[in-house]
């Protein structure tokens, strides 16, 4: 019997996440189909497809919200995800945020984080047993990578759209995951906004894995180093920006275009 809680983290040398011909089926439609994907630890992977490619899929298989039809998953080289709830992916080291906040309106920037972290993983928490001093530093030290530490002390529900995505993020950053999976986390925020969303990212990817589904593709071309383009469940390419910019297959199913290239 797999339990979750009770195993300490690895380091691993191989993959964090290592996916082998992934298959999801909702009825008779493949939303997946054949997806094989891997992702070394420490890197922040942008992923984008034209609508309907399977990114969300491919989040939720990762954090079990969606099982597998076939194929495996495997996050660490070690644990076959396919076996475990959603929560206790979450406590393996996954943690995935939605489009949409969850946050406690009515209550504090920072109380909403103190909230987080005692609901943080199950063997944190207990060499954690931290004191009540130590878990406000711990979250103020969060709120301040998510530039949200001025603000500790306004009602969560005060805050502009961008920054409740913020908290959120500083939420999720309080169960320390390993593995970070973004949902569009620009979505609907302004031009300043996004750009302080994208250098929080590269900040979150320089001492996490983060994989980050993206439509925005000023904001990929600015942020991203490798991009993974999905289409039809599975695939397509893999590489730099300016890669997967001058791919005509790429053109061709994602801008529905062919590339203009130079050297034609
Ligand atoms: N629960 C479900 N039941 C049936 N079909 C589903 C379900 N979830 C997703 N699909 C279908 O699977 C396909 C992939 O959907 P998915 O949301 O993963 O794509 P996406 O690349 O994230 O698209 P978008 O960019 O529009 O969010 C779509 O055709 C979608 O309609």
């Amino acid at each position: 019997m797999h339990s979750a809680e009770a195993m300490p983290r690895q380091a691993t040398a191989g993959p964090i996440i290592r996916v082998e011909q992934l298959e999801v089926r909702f009825g008779d439609f493949k939303a997946i189909r054949g997806l094989n994907f891997s992702l070394a630890p420490g890197e922040l992977r942008f992923l984008i497809g034209p609508n309907g490619a399977g990114k969300t899929t491919l989040l939720d298989v990762l954090c079990g919200k969606t099982k597998p039809s076939s194929g495996t998953v495997r996050f660490k080289d070690n644990w076959d995800l396919a076996k475990f709830q959603e929560h206790q992916i979450a406590q393996l080291g996954i943690g995935r945020k939605f489009q949409s906040p969850s946050i406690f309106a009515t209550l504090s920037v920072l109380d909403n984080m103190l909230l987080a972290l005692k609901a943080q993983r199950g063997l944190l928490r207990t060499l954690l047993a931290a004191t009540a001093a130590g878990q406000r530093e711990r979250a103020i030290g969060h709120l301040e990578t998510v530039g949200l530490a001025h603000k500790s002390g306004l009602q969560a529900g005060a805050l502009s759209h961008g920054e409740k995505q913020w908290l959120e993020i500083g939420m999720l950053l309080s169960q320390e995951p390993e593995l970070l999976l973004l949902d569009e986390p620009a979505a609907g925020m302004t031009d300043s906004e996004t750009e302080k969303t994208g250098e929080l990212l590269v900040r979150i990817g320089q001492t996490q894995t983060v994989i980050v589904v993206e439509h925005d593709m000023e904001f990929v071309k600015q942020f991203a180093s490798i991009v993974t383009v999905m289409h039809e469940g599975s695939v397509l390419r893999e590489g730099t920006m300016e890669e997967i910019q001058a791919d005509d297959q790429v053109a061709q199913v994602y801008l529905g275009r062919r590339t203009e290239r130079h050297d034609d």
